[in-house]
């Protein structure tokens, strides 16, 4: 226990909580248990930003309304100069802030050390949905040997489905460690529709959402992901295919080229959040290889196609509103083909309901922490 931020006689007083995040998804994913912290009575959330995305990590903070009280700044380009530049800033910080816990989410860099920095200052780790998996270290690489280390290191995982707590009891983490509180990526999203409207706007079909960003895919899959793409369009010239584009050259520059001049292809910069949300909910069919629209697209009960060969989040095949597509070509083209031609295929792939959450995994979360923190209570 971090004895400089515990001291004897403050643990019934406010608990100092540091939240680390790094980039877009963890924004999104940290703000609902930013603000329920803040709500509380006995709990003030530290919000630390660890520069690893920049512009796309601003837009993110300020529609949340989140002002870090601690702002690292980014050394270099490489993932390398980044986890070393992110480390050394966080090691003379922790020694000179207070906390009681230090909360991470997910499987990225900063996350992974986050957690490192808690661990040696023997501050408790907190680990925000926790036990998702694919057990192959490669893929997604390298965030699945991220995630698995964070879980070795932290001391609460917060679990947002039974499969990725299960998961963690197979590991030999004890079971008073794992709560299930699911995903706070759905309370984002009900905070975005009941607090800015979000909800269908267009009449059917709607466009085809697209995103790609992930490491594994670089390269000749990404290639193969984008001529695929490129029949699609070609194929059913009626309908729009709406590409928000990663800023990272390895995605952007074979996007531009291999896409840029199709007529019913909008690529656009990466939307801020609550565009993304208005997408989602106006679009007939998600591709993608992102982890995060695999939670989100079920909310608008849009199917869902994922560019991967395997996921973490094997409720969204249990539930049936996803497939796996991976990058080939032609079978991206085949199961387009066949949800935008079988009316009864694509209605059997729209969600009954999330399986991800409800909107109150945020508020799980806080009693979770403060059950921790304040075994005893507050005193009155
Ligand atoms: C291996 C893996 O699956 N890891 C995931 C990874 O993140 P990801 O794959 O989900 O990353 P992205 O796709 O970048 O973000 C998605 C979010 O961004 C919003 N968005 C997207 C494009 C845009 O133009 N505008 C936006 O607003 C979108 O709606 C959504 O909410 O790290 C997270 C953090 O640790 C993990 O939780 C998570 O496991």
């Amino acid at each position: 226990m971090n004895t400089k931020s515990t001291p004897m006689g403050s643990r019934s007083g406010v608990a100092q909580l540091l939240m680390v995040s790094g980039t877009r998804p963890e924004i999104i994913k940290l703000a609902p248990v930013y603000h329920a912290l803040r709500r509380s009575s006995w709990a003030r959330p530290i919000w630390l930003h660890t520069g690893q995305h920049g512009d796309m990590a601003a837009q993110m903070l300020e529609c949340f309304h989140i002002r870090p009280d601690h702002m690292l700044r980014r050394v270099g380009s490489s993932l390398l100069d980044f986890a070393i530049g992110c480390r050394t800033q966080l090691e003379s910080l922790l020694a000179h802030t207070e906390c009681e816990v230090v909360i991470v989410q997910g499987d990225t860099e900063s996350a992974f050390q986050g957690a490192l920095g808690g661990f040696y200052h023997q501050v408790p780790v907190v680990h925000v949905e926790a036990g998702l998996r694919t057990y192959n270290l490669h893929r997604p690489f390298p965030e699945e040997a991220l995630r698995q280390m964070i879980g070795r290191i932290a001391s609460l995982h917060l679990a947002p489905t039974a499969g990725a707590a299960r998961a963690l009891i197979h590991e030999g983490v004890a079971a008073k460690d794992i709560a299930v509180t699911g995903n706070t990526v759905v309370d984002a999203q009900l905070w975005a529709c009941e607090h800015h409207g979000i909800q269908r706007q267009v009449q059917e079909p709607g466009h085809i959402l697209v995103t790609m960003h992930r490491r594994e895919n670089w390269g000749s899959d990404v290639e193969n992901i984008c001529a695929a793409i490129a029949d699609i369009a070609r194929e059913f010239p009626a309908l729009t295919v709406l590409f928000p584009v990663h800023l990272n050259p390895v995605i952007k520059e074979p996007v531009h080229r291999l896409l840029g001049g199709l007529v019913n292809v909008r690529l656009s910069l990466p939307l801020d959040y609550l565009s993304m949300q208005q997408a989602l909910a106006d679009a007939c069919l998600v591709v993608t290889d992102s982890g995060g629209l695999q939670e989100e697209a079920p909310t608008f009960k849009v199917p869902l196609l994922v560019l991967r060969d395997e996921t973490e989040r094997p409720e969204v095949l249990e539930a049936g509103c996803a497939k796996l597509v991976g990058a080939d070509r032609k079978s991206i083209v085949q199961c387009v083909r066949h949800l935008l031609t079988d009316d009864a295929a694509f209605r059997g792939m729209q969600a009954a309901a999330n399986p991800f959450g409800d909107g109150t995994a945020a508020y799980r979360i806080e009693r979770r922490l403060y059950q921790m923190l304040r075994p005893e209570g507050l005193p009155d």
